[in-house]
């Protein structure tokens, strides 16, 4: 496998993205000097090129006055100086544009990232607004469109503009008037060919939208694919991606129509230049003002002025380009959780250090506990645990003491009702099994939402040990809370891969941990073992597997605090119950907030709450809610 290079300045280009500068130009210029050596290369080869190629039209214009005033052999000195000098001049481009996609590729590695990283953070509930697959097109295409900037950026241009200057100083000095000729017609083909480049950044825009949204029903219809394959709705898939197909098409139809209309009549309005400098320029020799020698070396110039000319405009179209690229990166910090920041190697430090440092055995020990006690702690690794929190290596361990006080939590965009939590007030002791239930919509996910500061209420506090949710730090917080859905993601990778989801522990504890969820001989029977392959979403293992090791996960990180979210729907009776006994017995203890239908989990419940349309209906033991509760009743029946 090849070597993965390192990605460049990674803290420029967050900072680039946290807070870019408002003038497009300004943008640019500090993503190219998150690169210093690089520009500095791309600009000394430019510019020698450009100072090679300068000599190139001097050697013609003596070689043709030497042709003039003697025979061939005097031609062989300058003959050979000029091919010299040509490929002296491609060896420098060539190297100048090595170096500069090198760069490009390195920058696009950054923002791809960065972006990454960004997109990871993102709110649930923003994730309504920026679909997955928006998401995706944002790190990916968007970030490609970078590269230009190193490619064919600003710096080539000043290494053009050199050439420019250079060539018209020493066109001054063969004959001014033809020079200021010349120069008024190449401004003139210029303006024109800016204007038809403003024309293009338009629909290049357009086009890299219409790519974007391709790439997103592209994802879509593949995340999706088993599910239309199970409903034959292949055509339905392959309608909607060929409507965005088609879309693209016109998008792309649109800016190649611009582009091939821009490429000939910018070439035309250039080539009508040349031949006017070229016919100007006859007349003056005609008039014996000029040489003919002196009339080749001007016409050498001009050719040479005339392509960075046009590339300046290629150039404006392109950073454009680039422009509106990095935009759509740069919008992905109005969606981040702006308060968790980014996480980074030394998070990921603290985490291991945490899990590995705090293992707290949540196995029972056969007394029966207070269901207000606190967690079943080892006592040496706890007292280790808190030792080391007190020289501020370790987060402070959560009790999982939960207020909840006159919360509201109302959806943007949802009109159904004014509050998906509607004014809900209850305490949670450290340790209490809490069981949620209600008709579907009443709430249950949103209030584990909130829990998992994914959700943010609008209204209302949440304290967790008396601390408002809002102040305890994000990474530190969840590290500390297990939080399994009824999806159990796994993702393509190995068992340990999707155990461990970047935590380190031996392989030791994996396999504890799977002994501890009933998985040990299931994962013990594959080829590889830990390293067994679950395949892309995890088709290699059944439902209940994926809930067994989904537990395996949560337990891993020793969690203070266990949100379930309606864990044991996708499961029978059977597996249902044992998933349910499975977490009672490895996770007794650890404040659990349980949400699920029907009466699977009130058996370990300590207490029951019950909503309705956003509001906590009624709470308390299932024993004292099975006598006064309607509702309970009809929901537990269910
Ligand atoms: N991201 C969202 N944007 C807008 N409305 C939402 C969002 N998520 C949930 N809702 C709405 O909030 C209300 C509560 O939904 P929630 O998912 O919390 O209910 P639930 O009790 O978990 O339902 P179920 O048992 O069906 O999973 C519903 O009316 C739902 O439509």
């Amino acid at each position: 496998m090849p070597a993965v290079p390192a990605p460049a300045r990674p803290n420029r280009i967050a900072q680039l993205l946290d807070e870019p500068p408002h003038h497009p130009v300004a943008r640019l210029w500090a993503l190219l000097r998150s690169n210093p050596p690089a520009v500095a290369s791309i600009l000394a080869l430019t510019m020698a090129a450009s100072l090679v190629s300068l000599a190139q039209p001097v050697l013609a214009g003596r070689a043709v006055s030497l042709l003039g005033s003697g025979g061939f052999r005097q031609l062989l000195v300058p003959g050979a100086m000029l091919v010299g000098v040509a490929l002296m001049s491609s060896v420098l481009t060539a190297a100048g544009n090595l170096v500069a996609a090198q760069a490009g590729n390195r920058l696009v590695r950054s923002v791809r990232d960065e972006a990454s990283a960004r997109a990871l953070r993102i709110p649930a509930h923003k994730l309504v607004d920026h679909p997955t697959a928006d998401l995706v097109a944002r790190c990916g295409i968007d970030s490609e469109h970078l590269v230009e900037v190193f490619t064919h950026g600003p710096v080539q241009f000043v290494g053009g503009l050199l050439l420019v200057v250079g060539a018209l100083v020493r066109m001054t000095m063969i004959d001014p008037v033809l020079t200021a000729t010349a120069l008024v017609l190449c401004l003139l083909a210029l303006g024109v060919i800016v204007v038809l480049g403003s024309m293009l950044s338009g629909t290049s825009q357009a086009r890299q939208e219409a790519q974007g949204e391709f790439v997103a029903e592209c994802t879509r219809s593949l995340d999706s694919v088993l599910v239309l394959r199970a409903f034959v709705a292949d055509a339905f898939a392959l309608d909607r991606l060929s409507r965005s197909s088609g879309e693209l098409q016109s998008a792309a139809n649109a800016n190649d129509r611009a582009r091939s209309f821009m490429g000939p009549v910018a070439a035309l309005t250039m080539q009508a230049t040349l031949l006017l400098v070229v016919g100007v320029a006859v007349v003056r020799v005609h008039q014996s003002q000029l040489a003919v020698g002196s009339l080749v070396e001007f016409l050498m110039y001009t050719m040479l002025i005339v392509g960075p000319l046009a590339g300046g405009a290629d150039t404006a179209a392109m950073m454009a380009e680039a422009n509106g690229a990095l935009n759509r990166i740069v919008e992905l910090r109005e969606v981040i959780d702006r308060r968790s920041g980014i996480a980074d190697g030394s998070d990921a430090g603290t985490l291991a250090a945490f899990t590995d440092a705090a293992r707290v055995d949540h196995r029972p020990t056969g007394v029966a506990q207070p269901t207000s006690s606190v967690l079943l702690v080892e006592p040496t690794v706890a007292e280790a645990a808190e030792a080391l929190m007190a020289t501020g290596a370790l987060p402070p361990l959560l009790r999982g003491n939960v207020v909840f006080d006159e919360v509201c939590v109302r959806y943007r965009g949802d009109t159904s009702r004014e509050f998906a939590l509607d004014h809900v007030s209850f305490h949670a002791e450290p340790g209490q099994w809490i069981a949620l239930t209600g008709p579907s919509g009443s709430g249950k996910s949103t209030m584990l939402a909130v829990l998992e500061k994914f959700v943010q209420p609008s209204s209302g506090r949440v304290l967790v040990d008396g601390v408002p949710l809002d102040e305890h730090d994000d990474d530190t917080y969840r590290s500390q809370v297990g939080y399994i859905d009824q999806s159990c993601p796994l993702f393509s990778g190995t068992v340990r891969d999707n155990l461990l989801l970047g935590r380190r522990a031996s392989d030791e504890r994996c396999w504890e941990l799977l002994e501890q969820v009933g998985l040990a001989a299931t994962v013990g029977s594959r080829s590889n073992g830990l390293d067994a392959a679950v395949g892309e979403s995890a088709y290699a293992f059944s439902g209940g597997e994926r809930q067994r090791l989904a537990i395996a996960r949560a337990l891993l990180g020793n969690p203070r605090m266990l949100l379930l979210d309606e864990i044991t729907s996708g499961l029978d009776a059977l597996n249902r119950q044992q998933v349910m006994d499975l977490i009672k017995q490895t996770m007794g203890g650890v404040t659990t907030f349980a949400s699920g239908h029907g009466h699977f989990g009130m058996d370990h419940a300590d207490a029951v709450l019950v909503l309705e349309n956003g509001r906590l209906m009624d709470a308390g033991s299932p024993e004292e809610l099975r006598g006064r509760s309607e509702l309970f009743r009809s929901l537990v029946k269910v």
